[in-house]
């Protein structure tokens, strides 16, 4: 049975009254509630468990983590069970709601910095519990930080926790795309050499900003630039004009935190030692400081979310756009960011024509701001209702050196996006010089840690079918040993695996990341991609198609399997054909007949390049008056020019190779003809003998 709580909390619904919804997640929703039998206010979760066709292992893991941690910052789970096709999942209730919540009602532009260092030194103690006993969170951010009356803090939502000390199928999961972008570690996203605890460190560094902020960086942006930007970019940092308010120790905890080598970053146990936690205070000082004042929070969640449905109202254009809604859903605090390779890969494709728009704006700012005229920042943050959204205030001034970089870094995105975004996975910028507090030296690092993935999804419903309560027990997915505690009320799984998990049963915990897309969710978004998906159909390998490596799209969370990932692995169809990479029968459909006129086209468009770089070199030689040797050697002739570059030559081969199919393929076609012949001929022979017969 699900329970660990020295109270007995009865596992069937009926032992309680729901009262209102006080929070929403992807795929649940939390309602406050009364444990009628123990008159005890609790928070319960409900998740449909119809919904959730995918990641029934995901809630069971979220689940046992709930109920097993046993550390006084992590929001532990009173008991769980279904009820018809919903999971009931009852923890304490949390009165103060998420720091995301009281954020949005009354901090909008962030909180003070003892604010600040005192629920982050809460939070970081959750981690250090948490990577002590082997798991990473994997989701640390404000909307899951929670606070009780009291001013307590406890860091929620096990949903995507994963556990180090996974082996086998599950270890081999590593490089899946688990968490919401702005949060995330570039190495995360990169998928190069998988990712360990000090991804948490990362996002523990986004979410100190968020906490500053009130938003946390690149949040104005839709989901793939801010993976771009995550990985392009230098790391957000407290370096801007608005941060002079903050103590030079909180700025080196940031830098620390949001290195993008994680081998760099401290652990949590040695950031928690950083003396910025000196000033942080304690539970009762939140409580006077931060929820005084605040009304209930389910009032206040209803008026955040209707709020945000006259915002949706106002912007329907906007958000017509699936991945506006996706943002939108960002925007609300949810992790629902549904992407998929192909989708990742077509937006790359149109960010050119996107931020041809944008960067005509954001180039202003950015002028602006090398001149030093600060008030600008105004004008760009009135002209964007997303930015606007994310305060309740009055639209205040910001713009990040980051985000100009980012916006110049976009603007020069290369004429082959697909092939920028393949790079972009590739690059790891060296940001070792990138705020190297002086403390860092302090800091042992601990780079050898197993690292592991796992991911879940929650679906949420209404009450429904509240009479046949079911005991849920512990799983045996989660490694016995880690939490060597408060298991005397765990008897059998917390999910039955017949119910929760078809897929358990094979042991094999990883399965789900190879499933194909017919488990993608409802909010697979494609929306304006659709127009050159359809465009790139006949060079594209049907993503439903794939088996090993299939992309499995999360609701609520990025989920990518490794083999679309890899850096290595040409992101562009085109590319992977001609140079003879695929032997997919999907991608045979691309007959050199097809690829011929692309590669002479390429061919064409190379000479008149090289032309145009002659003419270039003639011009700049005669104002110049340059004589240099290279020069007049280049350009007095054509025929002097040095040959062909590689890629040329590469190509040319390829064009002649595809000749050669071509001819061989003419001969195949020959002989089958000549076997038709053959076989024409004995077929009439033999009609001609039976009909003697
Ligand atoms: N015990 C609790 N007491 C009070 N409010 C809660 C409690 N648990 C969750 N909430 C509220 O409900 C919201 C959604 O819950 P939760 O984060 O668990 O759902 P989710 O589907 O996992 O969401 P997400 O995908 O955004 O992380 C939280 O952000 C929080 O505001």
């Amino acid at each position: 049975m699900a329970q660990v709580s020295d109270k007995k909390f009865p596992v069937n619904a009926k032992d309680y009254n729901l009262y209102e919804e006080v929070g929403e997640g992807v795929s649940a929703t939390v309602y406050r509630a009364l444990c009628i039998p123990l008159n005890e206010i609790v928070a319960i979760k409900v998740l449909d468990l119809e919904k959730c066709n995918n990641d029934l292992d995901g809630i069971r893991r979220e689940v046992q983590t709930m109920t097993l941690t046993d550390h006084s910052n992590l929001l532990r789970a009173h008991c769980s069970f279904t009820t018809g096709h919903n999971l009931w999942v009852v923890m304490p209730y949390m009165a103060g709601g998420s720091c995301l919540h009281i954020m949005k009602s009354s901090f909008a532009e962030g909180f003070e910095e003892p604010v600040i260092a005192t629920l982050l030194r809460e939070v970081l103690k959750a981690l250090v519990y948490l990577h002590a006993h082997g798991h990473i969170h994997r989701d640390v951010k404000a909307g899951n930080i929670l606070l009780d009356s009291n001013g307590a803090v406890k860091l929620a939502d096990f949903g995507v926790s994963a556990c180090m000390f996974d082996t086998g199928d599950r270890q081999r999961s590593r490089n899946t795309f688990v968490g919401t972008p702005c949060w995330m570690a570039p190495e995360v996203m990169q998928q190069l050499h998988g990712y360990d605890f000090k991804a948490d460190i990362w996002s523990f560094g986004i979410t100190a900003l968020e906490l500053a902020h009130g938003h946390a960086p690149f949040s104005k942006y839709p989901p793939m630039k801010v993976l771009l930007m995550t990985l392009q970019n230098a790391p957000p940092g407290l370096d801007y004009e608005r941060d002079k308010k903050f103590s030079k120790s909180f700025k080196e905890l940031v830098a620390a935190c949001l290195v993008k080598d994680p081998k760099k970053r401290p652990s949590s146990e040695k950031l928690l030692k950083h003396h910025f936690f000196k000033q942080a205070r304690s539970n009762d000082y939140l409580a006077r400081t931060i929820l005084d004042g605040l009304s209930p929070l389910g009032d206040r969640f209803r008026m955040l979310k209707a709020k945000e449905a006259d915002f949706l109202v106002q912007n329907q254009a906007l958000y017509e756009d699936k991945e506006h809604l996706s943002q939108q859903e960002y925007i609300r605090g949810i992790s629902a960011w549904n992407f998929n390779l192909e989708d990742l890969k077509n937006q790359a494709a149109l960010i050119q024509d996107c931020d041809s728009i944008s960067n005509t704006e954001d180039l202003t700012v950015s002028g602006k701001q090398r001149n030093g005229h600060d008030n600008v920042g105004i004008a760009e943050e009135i002209s964007s209702p997303k930015r606007a959204h994310h305060s309740n205030s009055a639209p205040h001034i910001e713009y990040e050196r980051n985000d100009i970089h980012t916006l110049e870094t976009i603007g020069a995105f290369p004429i082959k996006p697909l092939q920028a975004l393949k790079d972009c996975f590739d690059v790891c910028e060296d940001d070792s010089g990138a705020g190297s507090p002086s403390w860092k030296d302090d800091i042992q690092l601990d780079s050898e840690q197993p690292s592991q993935i796992q991911s879940s999804q929650k679906v949420g419903d209404p009450q429904a079918g509240r009479d046949d309560g079911e005991i849920l027990g512990q799983s045996s997915s989660l490694p016995q040993s880690i939490f060597p505690a408060h298991k005397k009320d765990l008897s059998g799984t917390l999910l039955p695996d017949n119910v929760l998990s078809p897929r358990k049963m094979n042991g094999d915990g990883d399965r789900e990341y190879l499933q194909p897309l017919r488990y993608l969710s409802e909010r697979n978004y494609s929306g304006p991609l659709q127009y050159r998906q359809k465009k790139d159909i006949t060079n594209h390998t049907s993503v439903e198609d794939t088996s090993e490596g299939a992309v499995v799209q999360r609701r609520g969370r990025f989920k990518v399997t490794s083999a679309e990932l890899s850096p290595k692995a040409p992101t562009n169809s085109f590319s992977n054909q001609v140079s003879g990479g695929s032997t997919n029968p999907t991608t045979q459909s691309l007959t050199p007949a097809s690829v011929l006129p692309s590669l002479h086209c390429i061919l064409q468009q190379n000479t008149v390049q090289r032309e145009e770089l002659v003419k270039l070199i003639k011009y700049m030689e005669q104002t110049s008056g340059n004589t240099m040797e290279f020069a007049e050697a280049g350009t007095n002739d054509l025929s002097q020019l040095p040959p062909a570059s590689s890629r040329e030559r590469e190509l040319q081969m390829q064009v002649i190779q595809l000749q050669q199919r071509i001819g061989s393929l003419v001969e195949e076609l020959q002989r089958q003809k000549m076997k038709n012949v053959q076989l024409e001929v004995k077929l009439n022979t033999f009609f001609r003998k039976e009909g003697k017969i």
